[in-house]
């Protein structure tokens, strides 16, 4: 019998016992990301994944952990980043579990937040169909992230949901809903991929750091911590904007991030709280993922920053083009 981890009231009752076998697994999870290396080489490299990444032994562990506590929640069908194919859970279940259970697992071995991203939808007969819809589907998606504290933030299609997880208790406890501020300076892309990006990103960017002399008349920050669950909590609590654009090196014509366990779920959750999130131009939950570990560029926060971003897209060539100095359209 699983302890209870998250009050049954706000989950609906349908996805409540998944809710708590997810929080379950989670607070294990942040008890050894908690000890970091006293619970063992969980940063230790044991392979790659079919979609060619690093895994790391904590990857497994924490995949391993979520699918085997699927079981009796009603979840029929696990699809994981971990996993090439879908799993069957239970044949009688009539949810579908998208995960990705462990999210920056770079940062693993040097003690900056990670997380875990997952998103719930009704299951259909077919394993592989079930994910490959647009996001219209969703029942519910979050993260949790395994920070100074552990948090799990979610949407069930009726705002979000914040909860902290109490160390002592061993329970999730709900605070305040987090709802993405509108006013926001901060932005956060890889800058070390501006060379491979495409005109209208590296001009979108190229006028950020331009600042207060600049066509934008302001002046930014910029941050990249390398875990999506993080880049998104800080966006949640204080708004700004977050770009994994497609770029020309070989494999990230799509960015980096996959859609059906990172892209969609995140989404959800943003558009839930306010925000928007797209591919640079088109809404990323009318996305159909063309297979099951398919990627998308990725932008998302503040609505009218990302709202600016696809702008960019618009602007002629001779526009983008220009130097910052030269970009008329936009001068304020
Ligand atoms: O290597 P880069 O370009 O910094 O990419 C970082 C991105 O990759 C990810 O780590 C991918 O997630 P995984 O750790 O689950 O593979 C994101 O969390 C993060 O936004
Ligand atoms: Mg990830
Ligand atoms: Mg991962």
């Amino acid at each position: 019998m699983q302890e209870i981890r998250i009050p049954r009231g706000g989950v609906p009752a349908p996805l409540w016992q998944v809710m708590n076998a997810l929080c379950d697994v989670a607070v294990g999870l942040s008890d050894a990301v908690g000890r970091g290396p006293l619970a063992g080489q969980l940063a230790a490299n044991i392979g790659h994944n079919t979609d060619g990444d690093q895994q790391k032994a904590l990857d497994v562990l924490a995949d391993d952990a979520f699918a085997h506590a699927m079981q009796g929640t009603g979840v029929r069908w696990y699809a994981s980043e971990e996993r090439e194919t879908v799993n069957e859970i239970d044949v009688n279940g009539a949810l579908a579990l998208a995960i990705d259970p462990l999210d920056g697992s770079s940062n693993i071995n040097c003690n900056v937040s990670i997380g875990t991203i997952f998103s719930i939808q009704p299951a259909l007969d077919d394993g592989t169909e079930t994910f490959l819809r647009d996001g219209s589907h969703l029942l519910a998606s979050g993260y949790f992230i395994y920070g100074p504290h552990t948090a799990l933030v979610v949407t069930f299609g009726d705002g979000v949901r914040q909860y902290i997880l109490d160390r002592v208790e061993g329970a999730f406890v709900e605070t305040e809903t987090t709802m993405i501020p509108p006013e926001a300076s901060e932005f956060a892309i890889n800058a070390s991929n501006y060379r491979h990006w495409a005109k209208p990103v590296r001009a979108y960017i190229d006028d950020c750091l331009a600042g207060s002399e600049g066509p934008r008349g302001k002046n930014f920050n910029m941050r990249w911590v390398a875990s999506l669950v993080a880049e998104t909590h800080r966006i949640m609590c204080r708004g700004g904007i977050f770009l994994y654009p497609g770029d020309e090196r070989k494999g990230y014509e799509n960015g980096r991030l996959r859609l059906v366990y990172e892209c969609a779920p995140i989404a959800f959750l943003v558009e839930q709280a306010g925000g928007k999130a797209t591919t640079g131009t088109a809404r990323v939950l009318s996305q159909i993922p063309t297979s099951l570990h398919a990627r998308t560029p990725m932008v998302f926060g503040t609505a009218d920053k990302v709202d600016r971003v696809s702008t960019y897209h618009d602007l002629p060539e001779t526009e983008v083009s220009a130097l910052f100095g030269n970009r008329g359209l936009f001068r304020a």
